[in-house]
């Protein structure tokens, strides 16, 4: 999109959010073009702001959803789910009836409310659902690429939508000139979109209960999506300086601490990893890293016990036998240990590695015990024990890194290089942060082996004691 036609996008939806019946904007901030560093749009300051200031309203009936489209008065079959489960038709979710929603308005063109704040939102995207096999293989082991999910939306797409509106002609009447192909793609926009940019609306009773969370975006089956124009021109950070507070009849964006002139305003979407914020957002940042997760499979912690206890595959199988396969956990998520944002949005301390989950501990020691019972009876001492347990770790970990096919320093090597592109980068970023998390935990358990071993040689009598005894 050329900059005179970004610009005249910008400028026209931020007049009609001004002329929104009970919408504010500060006098000192601006939306600003921010596509050379591949952030869209985003909100800056223009002079010092101090905290506490409001930044914008957002009054709720501008909020795009559900609740306020009139699609709900023309299709209320649809809002209904109980209806829908009687009709034996697909029931919908909170998902399917915002895209429903959102398909709808756009195809009203300028006959919808939201037309200039439509004309805003993306039409294309980074999330790894639009990336080609290629680029999806720079992600390597990382379960991201597991996490897609095209396949399973379009079937949604498929079930749910395209129904809807084929046997709704009159109500989507430009939807006519789409195939099948060109409404799926339509619905991977908009799904994309909500995916990104809307926001998750509690209850009031809820939100009074647990009001600590209100503001963090989150989907769940049973939760009101919307979409909040102007609050989701906002970009965000692991540290940000904005806060969206809900208040009955109107949104309304806070400034966390003094804001300075020129810097951009930030909100937060949860402490996330990389690899989730891309994902769900498609951008990485490197203050994200520090809440990177690496999953490991028990599949590797078994091959793990099986090398380092010298097991046969039907020793294995016999060890198994004593455990409730429906009890195991088929993977682990190791993260780092960090403290939440202050509450201005900055943040203190560093994150470490410092825990072995103790669901990953329960399951090994359960595997041992198994593999004692149905193998080897004899009763290893109990610091012996831990050390097994923390060398069969340190080996399961070794073969989690080496399902990635590049080192930590080629990575980092990679994306100290120029000619890069922005995809290539996101995911070596991710796979690099998982690497490193793998390392960490490596090293900390390898600290544990030799404190151990130290605790040992200290406690040992010397051979001088112990001819003396
Ligand atoms: C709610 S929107 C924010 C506004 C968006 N920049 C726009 O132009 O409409 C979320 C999207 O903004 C982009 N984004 C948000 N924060 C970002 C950041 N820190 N760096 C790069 N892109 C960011 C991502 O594309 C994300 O999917």
């Amino acid at each position: 999109m050329s900059a005179t036609d970004f610009d005249s996008k910008t400028k026209a939806f931020l007049e009609w959010f001004k002329a929104l019946p009970g919408s504010t904007f500060h006098e000192h901030i601006e939306i600003t073009d921010f596509r050379e560093r591949n952030a869209g749009r985003g909100i800056v300051a223009l002079q010092d702001i101090p905290a506490e200031s409001v930044l914008f309203t957002v009054p709720r009936s501008s909020i795009l959803s559900s609740e306020t489209s009139e699609l709900k008065e023309k299709l209320p079959e649809i809002f209904q789910e109980t209806a829908m489960e009687v009709d034996d038709k697909p029931q919908q979710d909170p998902w399917s009836t915002l895209i429903i929603v959102m398909m709808y308005e756009y195809f009203k063109g300028s006959e919808s409310k939201w037309k200039p704040y439509i004309d805003v939102l993306p039409s294309s995207f980074e999330t790894p659902m639009f990336w080609s096999d290629a680029e999806l293989d720079e992600l390597q082991a990382s379960a991201t690429r597991s996490k897609v999910g095209k396949a399973s939306a379009e079937e949604m797409f498929q079930d749910k939508v395209l129904p809807v509106i084929r046997a709704n002609q009159h109500l989507f009447p430009t939807s006519q000139t789409y195939n099948d192909d060109d409404l799926i793609q339509l619905a991977h926009r908009m799904g994309s979109t909500i995916m990104s940019y809307s926001f998750d609306f509690q209850n009031e009773d809820e939100e009074d209960e647990d009001e600590t969370e209100e503001w963090v975006e989150e989907r769940e089956a049973k939760s009101t999506m919307g979409m909040v124009p102007m609050a989701d021109i906002l970009n965000a950070d692991a540290e940000y300086n904005a806060h969206v507070n809900y208040g009955d009849d109107a949104l309304t964006v806070t400034a966390l601490r003094t804001i300075k002139a020129g810097e951009e305003i930030f909100n937060y979407y949860g402490p996330h990893p990389n690899s989730e914020l891309l994902r769900r957002y498609g951008y990485v940042t490197p203050k994200h890293s520090r809440y990177d997760v690496v999953e490991l499979p028990w599949t590797l912690v078994e091959e793990s016990v099986a090398a380092s206890l010298g097991l046969s595959s039907e020793q294995l199988d016999k060890a198994r036998e004593y455990l409730d396969s429906d009890e195991l956990e088929e993977t682990f998520v190791l993260e780092r240990e960090t403290e939440e944002p202050n509450p201005d949005g900055t943040l203190t301390g560093s994150a470490r590695f410092s825990e072995i989950p103790e669901d990953l501990r329960d399951q090994l020691k359960s595997l041992l015990k198994a593999v004692r019972k149905a193998i080897l009876s004899s009763v290893v001492d109990k610091r012996k024990r831990d050390e097994i347990q923390h060398n069969i770790l340190i080996r399961a970990l070794d073969a989690l890194a080496s399902r990635y096919p590049t080192s930590i320093s080629e990575d980092e090597r990679i994306l100290s290089g120029s000619d890069i592109s922005e995809r290539r980068r996101a995911a070596v970023t991710v796979r690099l942060g998982e690497k490193r998390l793998i390392q960490e935990a490596k090293n900390y358990l390898l600290g544990l082996v030799s404190d151990a071993a130290g605790a040992d040689e200290s406690s040992a009598p010397t051979k001088k004691a112990r001819r003396s005894d």
